[in-house]
């Protein structure tokens, strides 16, 4: 499945799991572990070199999920993942080089911000989906929250640092489309294929709502 925007993205599941995997032959059967646990939005980071064949797998072999690539930095990157099959892209950080590139290759983005400079840099390219990061490190809830009033037209997706415990408190801002983490594909389990551990995870977190 190929979403068309990134709020197509944020409408998918209220979790995007972020996955770093370092051997290929992990990706197909952790893939179908998140997708049966209710999450079809992955996104593979770049940071490993297992990341790109791995999205490539993926694309291929689970037609429910839909792959992302994560860790983008580089236009080449970009362009890379894409051919290998992703559905969306999301960068840590941004530049304009990279931002150009990123809507060259025709696929919904999530560019990462940390200030209302950056998303306003964004904003005035037309991009309103964003990447909240490093999300608790950068000042969490409450700042997110701040930007909301100055910036109402921006929507995020945070990421780095939230967990099954803090993700209702920021599903609830009205400015979150869904939050992203690694908590729901653990290096231990994933090593040792403790892929019924990665489907709980993950129905777990696609059952996460906003706090009330
Ligand atoms: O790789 C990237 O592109 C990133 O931007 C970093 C990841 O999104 C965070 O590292 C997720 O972190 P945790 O959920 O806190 O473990």
């Amino acid at each position: 499945m190929k979403p068309a925007s990134s709020d197509d993205i944020f409408a998918l599941a209220p979790v995007i799991p972020v996955v770093v995997l370092d051997d290929v032959h992990n990706a197909v059967p952790l893939a179908r572990a998140l997708v049966a646990g209710g999450l079809p939005a992955i996104e593979v980071t770049l940071r490993t070199d297992a990341g790109l064949p791995s999205i490539e797998r993926i694309a291929a072999e689970v037609p429910d999920a839909v792959v992302g690539a994560g860790t983008v930095t580089s236009p080449e990157q970009a362009r890379a993942a894409v051919k290998a099959g992703s559905a969306f892209l999301v960068s840590p950080g941004c530049t304009d080089r990279l931002q150009g590139a990123l809507h060259d290759t025709g696929v919904p983005y999530l560019p990462g911000v940390a200030t209302a400079s950056e998303a306003m840099a964004l904003l005035e390219r037309g991009v309103t989906a964003l990447k909240f990061f490093p999300a608790e490190a950068a000042g969490g809830r409450t700042y997110l929250k701040s930007l909301g009033g100055p910036l109402p037209q921006a929507r995020f997706c945070p990421t780095g640092g939230i967990t099954p415990a803090s993700a209702p408190d920021y599903l609830a801002l009205p400015n979150v489309g869904c939050v992203g983490g690694t908590w729901l594909t653990p290096a231990g389990a994933i090593a040792t294929g403790d892929w019924s551990r990665i489907e709980t995870l993950a129905s777990e977190a696609a059952g996460l709502r906003p706090a009330s």
